[in-house]
């Protein structure tokens, strides 16, 4: 019989941990003696989180767009070519964090028509700092996105909680409770979780304890039946969403995709059919701006995390790799949420210096002009 390979697809907003995660889940399945794949999405035109990913690991990139509306049509390809060339065990994707989580979810689902795949439950991170800056103020199509990737994750890993206090946390983990009460809740720092309760997909995390998931350790996914379910609601809901999956399936295969029986999520079901009806080419993140710069030569460290800190408040991500004059080493920067972080590489092959910074209708303009002001300095 034709091999199915599993699809574990890791949402989670720009900067949340998705590539800390997947570093660990690649790590877990490589330990495993299990060979995985990766396809990457990333809105801008490089993609520097593959640095990050062991050199073995076969990966696919797809640049300048996302996956759930303008390089859409490329993923089929991406994961056939990776498939049959590679043969993994499974496949990743992490999704660009300005993608809507339904609309790639479909995407994949699509691709299944033509591939045998295994979608796994969706994997939200979710920085819990950025969840506490955004709830409070409540409004802005960052914190609908984010939303969004909330409740269609089936397990939520709240990330970056040393960036909060306990109090805060609990808030959180309420807020997301809140917002979807069916997923595993699963608080970590670098997204240093359990992995084995992570993909098996409903393991609850300490605070959702519920014993009769006690002896699914191990197993695959949507294996609710038959046991002796406490809270039934929850048991229908399970269910339900394996249900749901599979007559996604169903319903692309007889093309008509745009009713399904979600029973216990109508806001879902809602947001779902919207979204079906309106042209693919509308990016639900048309409001993201990405700007890349090409370093022309090395700038000053100092200089360049002056820079960082002054970053207008639109601009919520920003990575790259940099050469600077007073430093031997390369440097791997990352800017999330306000928060600033150097790793030093030696990048594998040509990498030029480049940052790209990701945020809302922010001005490319500014921040141009800002970077050939340092790199002038120092020509
Ligand atoms: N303080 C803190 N920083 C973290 C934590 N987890 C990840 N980070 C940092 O946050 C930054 C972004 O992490 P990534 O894993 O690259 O996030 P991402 O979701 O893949 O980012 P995009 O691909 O841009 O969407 C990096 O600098 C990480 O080191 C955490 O728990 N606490």
């Amino acid at each position: 019989m034709e091999k199915i390979t599993p699809v574990y697809i890791l949402s989670g907003f720009l900067g949340s941990g998705k590539t800390t995660l997947l570093q660990r889940l690649l790590k877990f399945w490589q330990d495993k003696g299990l060979r995985p794949a990766v396809i990457m999405n990333e809105i801008g035109d490089v993609n520097l989180d593959g640095l990050l990913v062991p050199g073995e690991v076969p990966m696919a990139e797809m640049l300048g767009g996302c996956i759930c509306c303008t390089i859409r049509g490329d993923l089929s390809v991406q994961m056939a070519e990776l498939i049959s060339a590679e043969k993994p065990d499974l496949v990743v994707i992490e999704a660009t964090g300005a993608g809507n989580p339904l609309e790639i979810f479909d995407a994949v689902t699509e691709v299944s028509l033509y591939l045998k795949l295994e979608i796994k439950p969706m994997i939200t991170v979710v920085d819990a700092a950025h969840l506490a800056g955004l709830h409070d103020s409540q409004k802005g199509k960052t914190y609908r996105l984010m939303l969004e990737q909330i409740r269609c994750g089936s397990v939520l890993i709240l990330n970056k909680i040393d960036m909060i206090g306990e109090e805060r946390q609990r808030e959180m983990t309420d807020l997301l409770h809140k917002l979807n009460p069916y997923a595993q809740i699963v608080p970590a720092v670098n997204c240093e979780v359990d992995i084995p309760g992570l993909i098996s997909g409903h393991r609850p995390g300490p605070e959702l304890h519920d014993p009769r998931f006690e002896q699914e350790e191990g197993q695959a996914n949507h294996q609710a039946g038959g046991e002796a379910h406490e809270n039934e609601h929850e048991y229908e809901y399970e269910q339900s969403m394996d249900e749901h999956q599979r007559e996604h399936q169903h319903e692309h295969k007889h093309e008509h995709a745009h009713e399904h029986q979600h029973q216990h999520d109508h806001e879902h079901e809602h947001q779902h059919k919207h979204q079906h009806e309106h042209d693919h080419t509308h990016a639900s993140h048309e409001h993201v701006t990405v700007y890349t710069h090409y370093f022309d030569g090395p700038v000053d460290s100092e200089e360049f995390e002056r820079f960082i800190a002054e970053l207008p408040r639109e601009v919520y991500r920003g990575k790259g790799v940099l050469t600077f004059t007073d430093t031997a080493s390369r440097f791997l920067f990352q800017y999330a949420y306000r928060e600033a972080d150097y790793l030093k590489i030696t990048p594998q092959g040509e990498v030029p210096d480049v940052a790209v910074f990701i945020g809302e209708h922010f001005d490319r303009d500014l921040i141009a002009r800002r970077l050939q002001e340092l790199e002038r300095k120092h020509a």
